[in-house]
């Protein structure tokens, strides 16, 4: 497969080039391939290719970058016809193959040699060279004569970034040198300390992935203890086997280097015209994959830790594959403009998912998203939430992985192609392209990883390099991280002892990645900002947990990323979320508080509820979704209106703000006062239909997102066969149980326009609301949960995909409000809900605990897809001096966790504050405040979203 010539850059649009020679789209345009065999003999690798019927003076050209070897030629007709023959079945043009070499190559040592139709190169296999990228001299080797030096043609190894340094000595002569990047053995060197030693097997063949096994896996994983995941590709088991709890307290952490702050006052510098223009900059006319673009960098002299999306900074790519509506409307909201050629290939020849989705979405389900009873569904670009296991890069290096994956499509073999059984071989399929992209991406870094990483640093680069190809390859709603932090403890703690690095040290390596981590950035629509205000990116890392053998999950690393809060100070990226147990150590619990009060910026979730239904290896995605690492992808799902079913329950299925029917035409409730049981009755019906309507959109959704925006990357960092979960949603629970227990427990009389609909509602008396730890609501809310998940059970899913829900809005309770008229508890038309499952802002009126009791008793087991709370606790509310502060807030995380909470999103701020930023953003531009399951810098929210911040509880007492 001739894969690295296209990425070269020789094509107008790479990643266009990609999806053309994709098994999907079947045709490869770009020239044949050549066919090679490769071994290892007398301690040097060999590749031989077949090549007959070319002068390789002439029509060859061999070139070394990056640790890969490409070979290209032009076969060009021997004799000239006076008319095209009858037949020819001899192949002509062009030729190329490329071929990533050992780890253990030294590219400063290969020979070329061409004779009888067969170019055989070799390449010598010790570890003192560098991965510079150079042409190679090509040997013709006439029948019977000795080799003679022959010139070859311009070389095209492509620098990515400032030329590091040319290197001449030692070469015979007709080799040129090009610019090359980074020096990833001296790196090695540099940062570990030590050499690769290869032992290459004198005499014997031996296949290629042997041979680098041999020349990296001990060295990479020296020390290193355990078995099984050797012999398997098992995360899990290695960061049990390896890691080093830690239950002391914060004292050991450094602050940030100068060097940290110059990189980050760079990027921080960009921050101020993002915000003022609304994107930095877009490359309108390079469809991103995950070799699209050329490398990128902040300040290549001082980063670390390499890598970004696009060929600089901030610059947003497009995605087309998952809709092009997105990426005009985006592009035209900035004032950019797709490329014409992008436009023509997406509209002419290439279907996006969006398209997809619409032809085959029902007119009932294009009604209900229209009238916003349905929301948020993730059909117009990538759907997201899906965690590849990034951490296997680092571990294996890819060539185990391609190897696994290898093993996997095998296991298909002698199964009956069934539709699925071809789906998923496709599948499979794809994922190895991925890799094998995903290891050209690094090699433009000047990283070879297709070796297992050896030092700390490289685990960091190794592992971000996997993350950032996701990145680059979809726009997900949420990219999450996974569980990083303790696994790459394993690799810092290693360092660390063989004092290869310093504590300060350490913590600049996750200082540089987290910077990395915090510019993450896709191109989004004003409408989708109104929904998700922030620009937010779910960058989710979960930190600490306790293992099923009961030891924390606690490292120093969990502290340093924590840290990062204090050493780049505080920020929405990564969403850094922190698995809660009583359990935990308390040192580390006290720090989290004393964090949480300081910065607003992290989230909690019950490990006591993830652990014994994930394991110990869980992740979440996005806010609230915990899933085990690896092993488990979701289908995003988005959310139901709950609120604006019940006032179509009320209205025999009219929506109430526009009067169109949209709903099944059940006959309206028609009393001037709601009656409980009819009410209840009506909204079973309503909800039943809802249901329905929901799994049928989802299902065609994910059909559609397999079929053409697949997340390729992502899918191979996971096992197969994959588990995976339908991701169902609700919103406007606490309008709808408030407005039930309006009816119920007082009197609310209808009002209605004249064709008959009911547009308002008079509540008189007092009812109970949610949010007060009163069972009379709050078991209404907890009905209301069960009969929904129930309903969505009742319908098949797509891919046998297991039924979930979550209660999270993130910010979109605002625009969901907007689109919903009053309700029975009260409300005004077009105020914004609660986000997630909140009590109704200003109702929950007994005190943060009592409001967090409410939210804890709804069952988990019935909303597997999380729960999400958002809580603001003013600092004299929390208590009276720093220590009591810190204390408290302990002590509230414990015993919501201990009451069944699940998740918790802690503010310590005072209205004031957000109101003066409001009004003087220029004076906070790094505030940041947890919304509903994320967290975000306040001066990025709209202006509506601010408002709704502020009208929010603010508990001044426990
Ligand atoms: C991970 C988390 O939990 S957080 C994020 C979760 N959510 C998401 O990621 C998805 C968020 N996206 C959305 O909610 C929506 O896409 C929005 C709000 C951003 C935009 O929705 P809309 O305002 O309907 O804009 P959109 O461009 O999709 O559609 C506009 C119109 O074109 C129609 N349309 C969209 N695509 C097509 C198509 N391919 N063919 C025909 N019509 C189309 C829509 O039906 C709509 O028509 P309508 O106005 O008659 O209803």
């Amino acid at each position: 497969m001739n894969l690295v010539e296209r990425s070269q850059g020789r094509f107008l649009f790479p990643e266009l080039l990609e999806l053309l020679e994709s098994p999907v789209f079947g045709f490869r345009p770009f020239g044949q391939v050549i066919r090679v065999e490769d071994f290892v003999a007398d301690g040097r690798y060999v590749l031989r290719a077949e090549l007959p019927g070319i002068d390789p003076d002439k029509d060859l050209e061999v070139t070394v970058g990056h640790g890969v070897l490409h070979i290209r030629a032009e076969k060009a007709r021997e004799v000239k016809y006076a008319k095209e023959p009858r037949r020819s079945e001899i192949a002509y043009g062009a030729f190329s193959r490329s071929v990533t070499l050992p780890p253990a190559a030294e590219t400063e040592d290969v020979t070329a040699a061409y004779r009888d139709g067969v170019l055989e190169i070799t390449v010598g296999l010790k570890e003192e060279h560098t991965a510079e990228g150079r042409r190679v001299l090509v040997q013709h080797c006439p029948r019977d004569g000795p080799p003679q030096a022959t010139g070859v043609r311009t070389g095209r190894a492509r620098a990515g970034r400032a030329p590091a340094r040319l290197r001449a000595a030692g070469h015979a002569s007709g080799m040129t040198l090009v610019p090359v990047m980074g020096d990833l053995r001296s790196q090695r060197r540099a940062v570990a300390g030590t050499t690769v030693e290869t032992e290459p097997t004198k005499g014997t063949a031996m296949t290629v992935t042997q041979a680098r096994e041999q020349a990296t896996a001990h060295v990479a994983w020296r020390g290193f203890r355990g078995a099984a995941w050797r012999g398997q590709v098992d995360v899990r088991d290695f960061i049990q086997a390896n890691y080093t709890p830690y239950e002391g307290d914060g004292s050991f952490l450094a602050g940030p280097t100068e060097r940290t702050r110059a990189v980050w006052a760079e990027v921080s510098d960009l921050f101020g015209e993002e915000r003022r223009r609304g994107v930095y900059d877009v490359d309108a006319a390079t469809p991103s994959s995950i070799t699209s673009h050329r490398p990128g960098y902040i300040d290549s002299d001082k980063e670390l830790i390499v890598g970004l999306q696009t060929d600089a900074p901030l610059k947003r790519a497009i995605m087309p594959n998952g809709g092009l509506r997105t990426v005009e409307t985006g592009l035209a909201a900035y004032g950019y403009r797709l490329d014409p050629a992008v436009r023509e290939i997406f509209t002419r020849y290439r279907k996006t998912h969006n398209d997809g989705v619409f032809d085959a979405y029902t007119p009932q389900i294009r009604a209900a998203r229209r009238a916003g009873i349905i929301t948020g569904l993730p059909d117009a670009y990538g759907r997201g939430r899906i965690i590849g296991d990034y951490r296997r890069v680092a571990l294996y290096g890819v060539d185990r992985l391609i190897e696994a994956k290898r093993a996997e499509q095998r296991s298909l073999d002698d199964r009956f192609s069934s539709p699925d059984v071809i789906r998923d071989r496709e599948e499979l399929a794809e994922q190895i392209y991925a890799l094998h992209e995903l290891k050209r991406m690094a090699a433009s870094y000047g990283h070879d990883i297709s070796a297992p990483a050896g030092t700390a640093r490289e685990a960091v680069q190794w592992l971000y390099f996997g993350y950032l190809a996701a990145v680059k390859e979809q726009n997900g709603a949420a990219m999450s991280l996974g569980r990083t932090s303790t696994f790459l403890d394993v690799y810092l703690e290693r360092d660390l002892a063989e004092g290869l690095l310093t504590e300060q040290q350490a913590q600049e390596l996750v200082d540089d990645f987290v910077i990395k981590l915090r510019i993450v950035r896709f191109l989004r629509t004003p409408e989708y900002d109104q929904l998700f205000s922030g620009d937010p990116t779910w960058v989710t890392e979960s930190i600490g947990g306790i293992g099923a053998d009961g030891r924390p999950l606690v490292t120093r690393t969990s502290y340093r990323y924590l840290n990062t809060l204090r050493t780049l100070g505080p920020a929405p990226e990564p969403n850094l979320t922190v698995l809660w147990s009583p359990r935990l150590p308390e040192p580390f619990k006290r720090f989290c508080a004393a964090l949480s009060i300081e910065t607003s910026s992290i989230q909690y979730e019950s490990d006591e509820l993830i652990r014994p239904r994930y394991g110990d290896d869980a992740a979440i995605a996005c806010c609230v979704s915990a899933a085990p690492v690896g092993t488990q992808m979701q289908f995003f799902g988005a959310r139901v209106n709950l609120a604006k079913a019940l006032l179509y329950a009320i209205n025999g299925g009219r929506d109430e703000m526009t009067g169109r029917q949209i709903g099944p035409a059940y006959p309206a409730l028609t009393g001037d006062v709601l009656d409980y049981d009819q009410v209840v009755a009506a909204y079973d019906r309503m909800l039943d239909w809802l249901a329905a309507t929901y799994v049928n959109a989802l299902n065609v959704i994910h059909y559609m997102h397999d079929k053409y925006a697949y997340e390729r990357l992502q899918m191979a960092l996971h096992d197969y066969p994959v588990r995976r979960t339908l991701a169902c949603g609700i919103a406007g629970l606490s309008v709808a149980a408030d407005s039930l227990s309006a009816v119920k427990h007082a009197t609310v009389r209808v009002v209605r326009d004249q064709t008959g609909l009911a547009v308002d509602y008079e509540v008189e008396g007092d009812y109970p609301a949610y949010g007060n730890n009163d069972d009379r609501a709050d078991a209404i809310a907890v009905d209301l949960v069960r009969s929904f998940m129930d309903k969505i059970r009742r319908h098949p899913s797509y891919r046998g995909a297991e039924h979930t829900q979550s209660v999270l809005t993130i910010t979109s309770n605002v625009v969901y409000g907007k689109h919903t008229g009053n309700t029975p508890d009260g409300r005004r038309a077009g105020t914004p809900f609660a986000p997630g499952a909140n009590p109704m802002n200003g109702r929950d009126r007994h005190g943060l605990v009592a409001s967090a009791l409410s939210v804890a008793k709804l069952p988990y087991d019935q909303a597997q897809d999380g729960i999400s709370l958002t809580s603001t606790v003013t600092p004299e509310g929390l208590g009276r001096t720093g220590e009591d502060r810190v204390a408290d807030l302990v002590g509230l995380l414990d015993g919501y966790v201990d009451a069944g909470g699940f998740h918790m999103n802690v503010n310590v701020l005072d209205r004031a504050t957000l109101v003066d930023a409001m009004e003087h953003p220029e004076k906070y531009p790094q505030l940041t405040i947890r919304v509903s399951g994320y967290a975000v810098n306040f001066v990025r929210l709209t202006r509506e979203q601010q408002q709704d911040v502020i009208d929010r509880t603010f508990h001044g007492a426990l």
